[in-house]
């Protein structure tokens, strides 16, 4: 089976922070500036308790003017919070959705060069998550959490500096009983999350699979049935979703404890400090001090663990982004070649497998002459349409070589192949628009008059005149307003604006009408004019219209 590296469920998660840096180095000045604004704003907010304490003292003390200082000082410390703060988040909100949105079009680009048998070996509904989902969480991160952490860290520090200014003794108690009680809490919420976060991605990614496959496969179910049975694969990954998500609480719940650590040390705090009061020790001020800067110490803390259930769901994310990023990275091995203007289609001993052990392919050669008209026939599942991806370069062989003009297909750059050999398939690929939006994804980048021309040259002015609103008409969604034959007669003209050497045409099977039929058949038969044409031929018509024919059966040429 050829090699195509797979995604994996629960990819490993260590150093996914250090492969991320990357990505926010270009908005570096953008990141560290918003990071200072919180820093100073989580100042102002750790300078409020020692204000307090001095207003008390000063109140006790008969001192005015102290208490008028330290109330102007309270009103600037909030404002200037305030007014940091929110400059703080408007200026991460922006740069983190610039950050998703290179990292959503990096994942596209990388999708739509990824190897075909990549896509196909993955459910839609894991590549939605990782390519939306996932990547929408990492902006909630540096939107939200990382000036939290930033601000959590900070507070922390210059909290326990002010204590350790009002009173080392009563420092060293908090942090020697408490903070360690507090780590902890900590590290047993961290054993355990690792594997229940993932899961849950995990569960959600697989639930995200089965609700595509049910929305796409809507219309085979109506006709076939089948719903119960869909029903029930969708509720036992919906369950599993259920059941992950319990234990992710039930993990995060932990971090509970913090809270307890919090009234306990706060209780503490209040009778030491009234008794070190009694004996003149310290001042009434530094208890209120230490009451209130020990709780925004816990509170702090108890950020920084809610911080770290955020970041171990962005670190999930992030590793089964990379793991996406790291299987579909094919540039590099990409060929760099140009393609001659025109040449031979040469295959030679074409093995190919789907499933390790068996064969779909078995030593195929072929040799298709500039011009030249070929037809593949066989029976359903002989191999032709496998046959014929490897030759348009869409499947690399697990054996042998295809090679156009004598350059081995996988030595062509990408846009250099996708010019030279084009494959319209039974079921071309519509998205939901005009006919034109339709005709803009030939890799040409055609505008209306190119689109014009090919529509003249195919000799389908009439059948585009005859649609309600020529090539403005909509299409539907994938297409559905259009006929089996419409779709590939918009395949075949997207061909034609490609303008390509090679042209592999999968007919379709579907009931054609026969203005349709005669429609695509004159279509071709423009189109090939100079051009090899190989045409999987299903319609006797067709196979006795075509003057060299490729048998297949049972993979191999009979
Ligand atoms: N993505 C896939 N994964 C696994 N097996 C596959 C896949 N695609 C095709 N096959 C198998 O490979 C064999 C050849 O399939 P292929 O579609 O090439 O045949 P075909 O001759 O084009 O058939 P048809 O005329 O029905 O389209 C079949 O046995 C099919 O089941």
């Amino acid at each position: 089976m050829a090699e195509v590296r797979l995604l994996s469920e629960e990819p490993p998660t260590k150093g996914v922070y250090g492969r991320f840096g990357p990505h926010l180095r270009p908005h570096r000045t953008r990141i560290l500036l918003a990071l200072l604004t919180t820093a100073l704003s989580t100042a102002a907010v750790v300078a409020i308790a020692p204000v307090i304490g001095q207003a008390v003292d000063s109140v006790l003390a008969g001192d005015r003017d102290g208490l008028w200082f330290a109330v102007i000082a309270l009103v600037v410390l909030t404002l200037a919070r305030f007014v940091l703060l929110a400059a703080a988040e408007l200026q991460l909100t922006k740069v983190g959705e610039d950050i998703v949105r290179g990292l959503r079009e990096l994942v596209v680009r990388r999708l739509s060069s990824a190897p075909l048998r990549f896509i196909e070996a993955h459910r839609t509904g894991d590549l939605l998550r990782r390519g939306t989902g996932e990547i929408a969480d990492l902006a909630q991160f540096v939107r939200a959490s990382l000036p939290d952490l930033l601000g959590v860290g900070i507070a922390l520090t210059l909290t326990v500096v002010v204590l350790a200014v009002h009173s080392l003794l009563l420092t060293g108690i908090v942090l020697v009983v408490f903070v360690p009680a507090a780590i902890l809490v900590l590290r047993w919420f961290d054993r355990d999350a690792d594997d229940a976060y993932g899961a849950q991605a995990a569960a959600d990614a697989t639930m995200t699979a089965h609700f595509t496959e049910l929305v796409t496969a809507r219309e085979a179910l109506r006709v076939n049935g089948g719903v119960a049975a869909r029903l029930l694969r969708f509720r036992g990954a919906n369950d599993q979703v259920l059941s992950t998500a319990g234990r992710t609480v039930a993990v995060r719940n932990r971090l509970e404890g913090m809270t307890l650590l919090e009234g306990l040390s706060t209780a503490v705090l209040l009778v030491l400090g009234v008794w070190l009061v009694s004996v003149d020790a310290i001042t009434v001020g530094t208890v209120v001090v230490f009451v209130l800067a020990t709780r925004n110490l816990f509170e702090g803390m108890l950020g920084l663990s809610e911080l770290l259930a955020e970041l171990q769901m962005v670190r999930t994310g992030l590793a089964r982004l990379h793991d996406l990023l790291d299987a579909t990275d094919t540039e590099a091995g990409s060929g760099k070649a140009a393609a001659p203007a025109r040449g031979e289609l040469t295959a030679t001993g074409l093995e190919y497998s789907y499933v390790d052990g068996v064969a779909v392919l078995r030593d195929i050669s072929v040799d298709l002459p500039v011009g030249s008209r070929t037809g593949l026939v066989g029976h359903t599942g002989s191999g032709k349409t496998t046959l014929a991806k490897i030759l348009s370069g869409l499947y690399r062989p697990d054996r042998g070589t295809v090679r156009f003009g004598g350059v081995d297909l996988h030595e062509l750059a990408e846009s250099e192949l996708r010019r030279a050999i084009v494959l319209v398939p039974q079921r071309v690929h519509m998205v939901e628009g005009s006919v034109a939006d339709n005709l803009a994804l030939a890799p040409t980048e055609p505008d209306r008059a190119a689109m014009d021309r090919a529509v003249a040259d195919l000799g389908l002015t009439g059948w585009v005149a005859g649609l309600p609103e020529g090539l403005d008409s909509p299409v539907g969604a994938r297409g559905d307003r259009l006929s089996a034959g419409e779709q590939q007669i918009i395949g075949l003209i997207r061909a034609a604006l490609v303008d390509p050497a090679v042209l592999i045409l999968d007919e379709a099977t579907a009931d054609i009408d026969p203005e349709t039929s005669e429609r695509l058949e004159g279509a071709v038969e423009r189109l090939r004019s100079g051009r090899t044409l190989i045409v999987i031929a299903h319609r006797e018509a067709t196979i006795a219209r075509l003057p060299q024919l490729v048998r297949l059966s049972g993979g191999s040429v009979s």
